[in-house]
């Protein structure tokens, strides 16, 4: 009963992954049950990387669906051998050397990769069932955005199976692979922009004399608030940027300041250079 996920390099996002799995809901019926591992082996690089996923799940307590974790390193290749879905999560410049430690156990095997800048046919290389994945670090709260495109050898039932996975970090979006690079800057790194907009928030408010923690508590909470409000208005972001904006007020005030200082082209050619940069990422070895 069951299959086997192996996770190649479970640090941050591996992680990130294996919590959003592990504590999935208990699955609605058999052929959803199907759909999930009763089995993860997580391979990582040395004891101490280890002990940090042995801890990890030792903290979430059971699985809803029943799913059964070891940790293990220096054993990738029967890790694969034992795996029906392989799930590469190293570091882009590990990439290489790590498949091609395991090229005889994945071949034919679907593979999973969420490495920044490795195309489908890169992956290829190792086996023709792949499915590239690009999502980020919220994901290890269920919060996460991730964006897949598979290969064309993928089969419909293994498209159903990494929806059914990858869903679990929080949403789920298939596009064509064309869009990697993009999404890799706009999902990916996408925390960091936003953390930065936050950081920069809540050390203003401490520059105008509102304390560090409240101030981080307002920041946090407008950016939840106009969030969901862009979701639940179904309105453009510029219509209800509109609305915040009294004539001759606080608002416009800012808002043409920050115009002036560029805020709004610097963030856009931020996210073209992090899609300029994953781009090349594959290409590094
Ligand atoms: N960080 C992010 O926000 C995002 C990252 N990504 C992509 O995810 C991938 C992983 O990134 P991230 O999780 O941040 O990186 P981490 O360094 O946190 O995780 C990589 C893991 O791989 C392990 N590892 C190293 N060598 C081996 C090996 N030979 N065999 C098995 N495991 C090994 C490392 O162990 P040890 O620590 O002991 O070296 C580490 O636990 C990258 O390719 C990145 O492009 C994608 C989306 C978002
Ligand atoms: O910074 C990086 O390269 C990785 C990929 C997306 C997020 N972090």
């Amino acid at each position: 009963m069951g299959y086997t996920l192996t996770i190649l390099g479970c640090g941050v996002m591996g992680q990130a992954i294996l919590s959003a799995i592990y504590r999935a809901p208990k699955a609605a019926d058999a052929a959803t049950a199907a759909l999930y591992p009763s089995h993860i082996i997580a391979c990582n690089h040395d004891d101490a990387s280890v002990q940090q996923v042995v801890d990890l799940v030792a903290g979430m307590g059971a699985s809803p669906n029943g799913i059964t974790v070891d940790v293990t390193h220096s054993h990738n290749g029967e890790a694969v051998s034992q795996a029906e879905v392989v799930l590469l999560a190293t570091k882009p410049y590990l990439a290489e050397m790590v498949l091609g430690g395991v090229r005889k156990e994945i071949e034919g095997k679907l593979l999973m990769s969420i490495v920044a800048g490795w195309t489908i046919d890169q992956l290829q290389g190792y086996t023709k069932t792949v499915s590239r994945i690009m999502t980020n670090t919220p994901a290890k709260y269920g919060y996460g955005c991730a964006v897949v495109s598979h290969s064309a050898e993928t089969a419909p039932a293994q498209r159903l199976l990494v929806k059914e996975l990858i869903d679990q970090v929080g949403k789920c979006i298939e596009l064509p692979e064309r869009n990697m690079d993009a999404a890799t800057s706009l999902v990916g790194s996408g925390p960091a922009f936003v953390l930065l907009m936050l950081e920069s928030m809540a050390e203003a408010g401490i520059k105008m004399g509102i304390p560090f923690k409240e101030s981080l508590e307002c920041a946090s909470k407008v950016m939840e608030g106009t969030v969901k409000m862009v979701e639940l208005s179904g309105q453009h972001p510029t219509v209800l940027k509109h609305q915040v904006c009294t004539p001759g007020g606080t608002t416009i005030a800012g808002l043409c300041t920050m115009e002036d200082r560029g805020v709004k082209s610097g963030i856009i050619a931020g996210l073209q250079e992090a899609a300029d940069v994953a781009a090349k990422l594959g290409q590094k070895k």
